[in-house]
């Protein structure tokens, strides 16, 4: 039986106010196997039926990782023409990927098509299989910050060409793409919030009484 004192709870509270989305890394090298340590412990995630839906990609070769980076580009002026005025002044300063810079490229998909877990949970929800992989992508953030490592998460890309460029079953579903490498800087605030494009809210906003 495992117990975890004031003292850990504190220093567990101050891990999720520390953990960041990052853009901003350094060009250093991760040690060996960080990032296969860092799947191992998403996987003890909690998951619809112990489906365990969650695949993993690391991509290392250049020419696929070109490819992402050229369709973030392609996706992101999309996106900026989607505002117009002082927003789309906002959004064009905004830096939304640490895709040239991140020593680690992982990308996540979720298996539509695995009959791990029996279809437990699924039947009539069966979005719960994406649900699992994005709590296993939680836990696998707040891991990485734990070791000093930072994690961003790039959803600026089309899902149809990253399983081109990555050759993956057409059952996955594409979920994240995430960066991986040492920040800049650490910071207890979102980038976002610093940037002044939107703030951290309290969580009455967001809680109903029935
Ligand atoms: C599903 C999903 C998708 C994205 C993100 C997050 C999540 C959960 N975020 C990061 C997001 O902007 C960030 O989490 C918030 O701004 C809050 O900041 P912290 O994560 O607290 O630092 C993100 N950030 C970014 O720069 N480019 C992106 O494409 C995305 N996409």
């Amino acid at each position: 039986m495992v117990e975890f004192d004031d003292a850990f709870r504190q220093q567990l509270h101050e891990l999720f106010v520390w953990r960041r989305d990052v853009r901003r890394f350094r060009s250093d090298p991760l040690p060996d196997g960080a990032i296969d340590r860092l799947i191992e412990t998403a996987c003890l995630s909690p998951s619809v039926g112990l489906s365990q839906p969650w695949r993993f990609v690391i991509v290392d070769d250049a020419a696929r990782r070109r490819a992402v980076i050229d369709n973030f580009r392609a996706c992101n002026a999309d996106a900026l023409n989607c505002y117009s005025g002082e927003r789309a002044a906002r959004y064009a300063a905004l830096k939304l990927s640490g895709l040239e810079q991140a020593p680690g490229h992982l990308a996540v998909f979720a298996d539509k098509a695995s009959d791990i877990g029996h279809g437990l949970g699924r039947a009539t929800m069966p979005e719960t299989t994406e649900y699992s992989v994005v709590a296993a992508i939680t836990a696998m953030w707040l891991a990485a910050r734990a070791e000093g490592i930072g994690l961003g998460w790039v959803s600026i890309l089309n899902p149809d060409r990253i399983h081109a460029i990555l050759d993956v079953p057409s059952t996955w579903k594409f979920i994240a793409y995430l960066c991986v490498g040492y920040p800049e800087a650490e910071c207890d605030q979102p980038e976002l919030e610093r940037a002044k494009w939107e703030h951290r809210r309290e969580a009455s906003e967001f809680t109903l009484r029935r």
